[in-house]
């Protein structure tokens, strides 16, 4: 097992305005660790494997050994990464991309890397890992852990695996609070990353955007510097934490929230992620798990926006339905 160079408590972190509590860190021969992905809860599984093969990565040679295909490359005027769909951006005229995307080659990506100056543009690199790549990162993929995560696909009931995205991003960078709607095994390959972990029962103090907005599944609460006049929920919130180094697969369940910063002044990272769909589920089981809650509220909301066909009339019609009746 890699020892990490840092211990836990040997970052200096700064505090949240939420308490934390550490995520375990456990060896995959721990029966606590299987466990603990049976009942969907999250783990830093710090012998895997998954990834060992990717362990020697780093600018220079995936310049060299990529390709030359092209990689999107998300560009911000400050350290957060709101992820938006720009399919719904028709839905919300006044929104503002917090972001720009352009495509470039991994050796122009690089170069841009090596001349960013603090306080000027930041960059992340997030692109799935496609058949262009070069024979040596291939033979690199290739020798990933595909036995141990296809086995804990198969334990854990999870659907297929729909992509490996490739993330290399600078230190500092962040990717504000979101919850994805499939499991993932989050692999870091270089540098460290802080993780923020929210239950998808706290769904009612994250106060995530509506889902028609182009940031749907994103939090609108600046989990680093609330607004508790306009999400007083938040005050609830009550979360898990770890920091990830090389050779950690942090196991994130479909829909817990998390808020993830590269570590200033730890260099820049790298990443890969391992996201699965949701398996069938076998039949309905009362009390409904929380996931399946947040999966109920989704399609009524997009039910209830398909048929008003207006995004304007969904406030007045939401709060209708429940002031003075359930809130
Ligand atoms: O692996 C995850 O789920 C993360 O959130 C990791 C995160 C980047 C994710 C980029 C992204 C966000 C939303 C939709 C699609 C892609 C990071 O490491 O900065
Ligand atoms: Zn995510």
């Amino acid at each position: 097992m890699a020892e990490r160079s840092k211990e836990p408590g040997s970052f200096d972190l700064k505090q949240f305005s939420f308490p934390t509590e550490q995520i375990p860190r456990l060896s995959i021969n721990d029966p606590e660790a299987s466990s603990r992905i049976s009942r969907a809860l999250p783990v830093v599984l710090t012998d895997t494997n998954l990834v060992t093969s990717a362990l020697h990565w780093d600018l220079d040679y995936l310049s060299k050994n990529i390709g030359d295909g092209e990689f999107v490359v998300h560009i911000s005027k400050n350290k957060n990464f709101q992820y938006f769909d720009d399919k719904k951006m028709t839905n919300v005229k006044e929104f503002r991309k917090p972001s720009e995307k352009q495509d470039m080659k991994f050796s122009e990506f690089v170069e841009k890397l090596h001349q960013a100056k603090p306080g000027e543009d930041r960059l992340y690199l997030q692109q799935i890992l496609h058949d262009t790549v070069g024979k040596k990162v291939i033979q690199d993929f290739l020798g990933f852990n595909w036995r141990w995560v296809t086995m804990q696909q198969k334990d854990n009931n999870f659907g297929e695996m729909t992509s490996n995205l490739l993330l290399v991003g600078m230190e500092g960078n962040v990717t504000p609070g979101h919850y994805d709607e499939q499991e993932n095994f989050f692999a870091q390959v270089r540098g460290y990353k802080r993780f923020i972990l929210f239950p998808p029962t706290q769904f009612a103090c994250m106060y995530p955007y509506p889902i028609y907005h182009p940031c749907d599944r994103q939090s609108q609460v600046d989990f680093e510097n609330p607004d508790f006049t306009k999400f007083p929920k938040f005050k609830e919130a009550s979360g898990l934490e770890t920091v990830v180094g090389p050779g950690d697969v942090l196991y994130i369940p479909m829909y817990w929230w998390h808020h993830v910063q590269s570590l200033p002044s730890h260099g820049y990272t790298i990443s890969v992620t391992f996201w699965y769909k949701a398996g069938q589920s076998e039949k309905i089981e009362y009390p409904l798990k929380p996931k399946q809650k947040v999966a109920m509220m989704r399609n009524i909301e997009k039910m209830i926006h398909q048929a008003l066909n207006d995004s304007s009339e969904m406030p007045e019609f939401m709060s209708n339905m429940t002031l003075g009746r359930y809130t």
